[in-house]
């Protein structure tokens, strides 16, 4: 049973929800329960569960998937979601695209930067200020991904969502988000993560006004902790340092709407009451956020750059080994201390394609133009790499031990091409002279060992 404060909201039977609590452990069998007794042990389905609730499996892979990706939960609720789930109708919001965007997708053969969205002027909450920056994959093939921006600054207050077509990891970059779901209420600061599973119904509460950062919705196989190989059992990510939140409900009797993505549509269906009534759950299927000052970098010692897999977080894998659908990766502030070594990120073309964006400070491949809340893409094949500032600057820097600090930036890597929506390829904030970044890129070849570095 939770140690949870007296209760306050709507219902004199409903949780506090000013005291959360979180449940340590990724992909764990947790749970919890939010009134005394109200989780049933020793079996899943009661003929009658205590408080007369309603028990309800949600599953998030087949039945019998095997038992390392097998994930379903158990919800023990006021009323099945069965009674949510009524009268459908279409609903539209215009600026999240799914995969394949055929009708919308712009040329994407070009190296890409953004300045950060603006602030939504009219009133804009969590889901409706979701803007696409680029679809990848095919979401009907459950394989791929797309790239968010969003910017808010409205409560949803009896609006709810699930999305059928994946997970949801967002990345808040201004402002907390306080995510109230089905299982449990997070709150996410800036540098913290968070990942909403396919399915799950929730709202989002702005914790300080406008709020603004990127979401990667995943279509494939969800999101799990990259395997460590030779770095042994402890460092990257550590899987103590995922919350889970515990069981959180209410008891609000009044009409509220479960707005639904499913196959890229949107869809709305008006009910009496909350759908946040799960009053006690147990299972591995469910949110959970990551602090991403928790990540322990691991890297080169003394010479080279490595891949940038090092500072995976999270990865989702495609079935073929070693290519992920999509992987999460930061950039975290760390010391540099490899010695006759040019230390940012080498000149690269890659197979994968690279969504990234930056939530605070600078990037070490940028030294300008890469901005907080900004956003850059390099596709797949794409030739990209540092700046020729920066490149000036790190091929003459004293190579001494340095922290690179007050950084952290983020990719969402794919093993798919992303394609632009139309909005990305006409936003004003799009940096049209993004690629004269490299043009002072000096031919330094001379027919000299030395090379010609006046
Ligand atoms: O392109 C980027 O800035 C991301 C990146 C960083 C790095 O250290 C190595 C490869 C890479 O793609
Ligand atoms: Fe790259």
């Amino acid at each position: 049973m939770n140690e949870m404060s007296p209760l306050k909201s709507t219902s004199p039977r409903a949780v506090a929800a000013n005291n959360f609590a979180y449940m340590p452990g990724f992909g764990n069998d947790f749970e919890t329960e939010s009134l005394p007794g109200a989780l049933p042990h020793g079996m899943n389905s009661p003929q009658r569960p205590a408080y007369g609730l309603y028990a309800e499996q949600l599953s998030g892979s087949p039945f019998t998937a095997p038992r390392g990706t097998n994930e379903r939960s158990w919800l023990y609720r006021i009323r099945p979601s069965v009674k949510h789930h009524q009268r459908f109708q279409s609903f539209k919001l215009p600026a999240w695209k799914s995969a394949p965007n055929a009708a919308d997708q712009e040329l994407s053969l070009a190296q890409m930067r953004w300045n950060p969205l603006p602030m939504p002027i009219g009133e804009t909450n969590f889901i409706e200020g979701i803007r696409t920056m680029t679809t990848a994959g095919d979401v009907f093939g459950q394989a791929g991904m797309a790239a968010h921006a969003y910017v808010a600054n409205a409560d949803m207050v009896d609006d709810h969502f699930f999305n059928a077509d994946g997970e949801l990891l967002v990345v808040p970059q201004v402002g907390g988000l306080r995510f109230m779901t089905e299982m449990g209420v997070m709150e996410v600061q800036p540098g913290e993560i968070c990942v909403l599973p396919r399915g799950l119904v929730f709202k989002v509460e702005l914790m300080d006004g406008s709020s603004r950062g990127y979401v990667c919705e995943n279509y494939g196989a969800k999101f799990t902790m990259p395997d460590r190989g030779p770095i042994g059992a402890n460092c990257l990510a550590n899987p103590r340092d995922f919350k889970t939140p515990v069981a959180w409900f209410e008891e609000k009797e009044t009409p509220c709407r479960i707005i639904v993505k499913w196959c890229g549509s949107f869809h709305v269906t008006e009910i009496g009451h909350s759908p946040l009534d799960v009053v006690a759950w147990h299972g591995n299927y469910a949110p959970y956020k990551y602090d991403l000052s928790t990540f322990s970098p691991v890297g080169a010692i003394l010479f080279d750059h490595p891949d940038p897999s090092i500072f995976t977080v999270l990865t989702a894998p495609s079935g073929e080994e070693g290519t992920a659908n999509i992987d999460f990766v930061i950039f975290p502030p760390r010391w540099l201390v490899a010695e006759n070594t040019f230390r940012p990120p080498w000149y690269h073309r890659n197979i994968m394609s690279e969504f990234m964006g930056l939530i605070h400070g600078q990037y070490d491949a940028k030294e300008e133009g890469f901005v907080p809340g900004g956003m850059s893409l390099h596709n797949m094949m794409l030739a990209h790499g540092p700046d020729a500032t920066g490149f000036e600057k790190a091929s003459r820097a004293d190579l001494k031990p340095v922290k690179l600090e007050n950084t952290m930036a983020f990719m969402f890597e794919t093993r798919f091409p992303q394609l632009l929506t139309r909005y990305a390829a006409s936003l004003d904030t799009l940096q049209d002279n993004y690629i004269d970044c490299w043009t002072d890129l000096k031919k330094r070849f001379n027919g000299t060992p030395e090379g010609d570095w006046s």
